[in-house]
């Protein structure tokens, strides 16, 4: 079995508390396949990058690279945070684009080049993971590198029109030709690539994943959805029901209902519109108003980002409003916790839940919604609400699947899903546990790294 070597941005260090689906499977992989990780450190330095470091575990080497504050700034908050994440993510009116932070992002491409190059064997299979890695490819084979390589994107493709509106969309997304196979989400995200490569690329579609290049060389492309590791989930989340925290939140319901969100706090989630459709629920359905407590986790996520930090201010505004509008003595109908919680407790609090609420505007998967199900009592389980926007409802179409831009269309599935009898409930769970069993966190690596060696 070929070596392999994983290249991401982020790296999940071992023992690291924050491991998870993929940092598993990951290491799951690198474990079977012996290997290395590569990336960023999660470091920012006062000097210049690639200060290098390494640790063992087992027979894998994690070797991470430290970057300078410039380079983070231009490669990370900007060319990718500010410039890809929201192309990638339908939102042009967001996209903040100059010449600068894209030379950023080319040179850190460059560097993770320079010091990854030396340490690939012959044989190795390279996988490598996400919009801030796109170019590295091409960067490895100018450096001589013949191996085969593979990507995977983890969040949407767009439509070819928004991409071609990148000044350098050529440079960036035609670049995805020096990669043997390119894994997406979803076919559709599959389809609006190959869109792109024969619209804007100069290349052709050979047949459906068989692409060409301009000068006639075939590359592939797939779909391979990402899944979760179901039997931990369901594990954890029958044991975290005697946890202090799941008892806590259990007990401060006092007999209420609960809906739940769970996303890092970014704009691609659509929370300011889920705030919007919970008040509509409370005012459109009166018979179930004070029955229902929202609980929204958010962790901060990308803070140095300006358009993050105006939306966590906008997030405060709205659940002040709401509650101020709404709450009695004894309820408070938005809890708005801003705050990481442990994957163990998370599972717990998805069990209680009666309601996952899943609603972003666009999302490449959304693992929240596999693990919400995943989490879930087979006796009695909830619900989820889930956006026809997320790569996830392609598998999830038994969820009650809706449209995050229609704010009444949401409050009344909040309203359905609370008037939900138990064998409805019942039947749309089971079909939805059964997709997630179906293809897992592990058949989605072995998948893709089988199709990549078989190349
Ligand atoms: O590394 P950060 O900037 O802190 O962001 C966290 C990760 O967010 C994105 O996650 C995506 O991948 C998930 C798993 O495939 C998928 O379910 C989700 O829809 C995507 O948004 C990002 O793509 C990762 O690179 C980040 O590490
Ligand atoms: O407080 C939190 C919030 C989220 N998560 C995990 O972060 C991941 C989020 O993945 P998802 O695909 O839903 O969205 P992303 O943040 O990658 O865009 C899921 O595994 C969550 O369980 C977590 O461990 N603690």
């Amino acid at each position: 079995m070929a070596r392999l070597v994983v290249v991401s941005n982020r790296v999940s260090l071992p023992g690291e508390a924050r491991a998870g689906g993929l940092a598993v499977a990951l290491r799951a992989a690198l474990a079977e396949h012996g290997g290395l990780w590569f990336g960023w450190s999660g470091r920012t330095v006062a000097g210049s990058s690639g200060g290098m470091h390494e640790e063992r575990e087992g027979d894998t080497r994690y070797l991470v690279m430290d970057l300078s504050r410039r380079d983070f700034d231009d490669y990370y908050n900007g060319f990718a945070n500010r410039t890809l994440w929201p192309l990638l993510h339908f939102r042009m009116d967001l996209v903040d684009y100059t010449r600068e932070t894209y030379a950023g992002y080319r040179r850190v491409n460059e560097l993770f080049a320079d010091r990854l190059a030396p340490e690939l064997r012959e044989d190795d299979l390279v996988w490598i993971h996400d919009y801030h890695l796109i170019p590295l490819a091409q960067r490895l084979r100018e450096r001589g590198v013949g191996n085969r390589i593979g990507f995977f994107l983890h969040v949407p493709m767009p439509s070819s029109d928004l991409l071609a509106a990148l000044p350098e969309h050529r440079e960036v997304f035609a670049a995805l030709s020096s990669y043997d196979l390119v894994g997406f989400q979803t076919g559709r995200d599959l389809e609006r690539f190959q869109d792109y490569v024969r619209l804007y690329g100069g290349g052709g579609v050979v047949g459906t994943g068989v692409l060409a290049t301009p000068d006639g060389r075939q590359f592939h492309g797939g779909a391979f959805p990402i899944g979760i590791d179901v039997p931990t989930i369901a594990g954890q989340a029958a044991r975290a029901m005697k946890r202090l925290p799941v008892r806590r939140l259990r007990d401060s319901l006092s007999g209420r209902r609960l809906a739940i969100g769970v996303d890092r706090l970014d704009y691609s989630k659509g929370l300011p519109e889920r705030f919007r459709a919970f008040e509509r629920h409370l005012e459109r359905h009166p018979d179930q108003n004070g029955q229902l407590t929202f609980l929204q986790i958010a962790p901060p996520s990308r803070s140095d980002v300006p358009e993050y930090r105006l939306l966590r201010r906008e997030l405060e505004t709205l659940a002040g409003h709401i509650n101020s509008g709404h709450a009695t003595p004894d309820w408070t109908p938005v809890r708005y916790v801003n705050r990481n919680f442990a994957h163990e407790v998370l599972t717990g609090f998805y069990r209680i839940a009666d309601v996952g609420v899943v609603t972003p505007m666009r999302d490449g998967m959304n693992l929240v919604a596999k693990e919400y199900v995943a989490a879930q009592d087979p006796a009695d389980p909830g619900v989820l609400l889930l956006s026809r926007f997320a790569g996830a409802a392609r598998e999830l179409d038994t969820a009650l699947l809706v449209n995050p831009y229609d704010i009444d269309g949401v409050a009344d599935a909040l309203a359905q899903a609370l008037a939900m009898p138990l064998p409805e409930r019942q039947q749309r769970w089971r079909a939805m546990m059964d997709r997630i069993e179906g293809y897992d966190i592990h058949a989605w690596r072995r998948d893709f790294l089988g199709k990549l060696a078989a190349r």
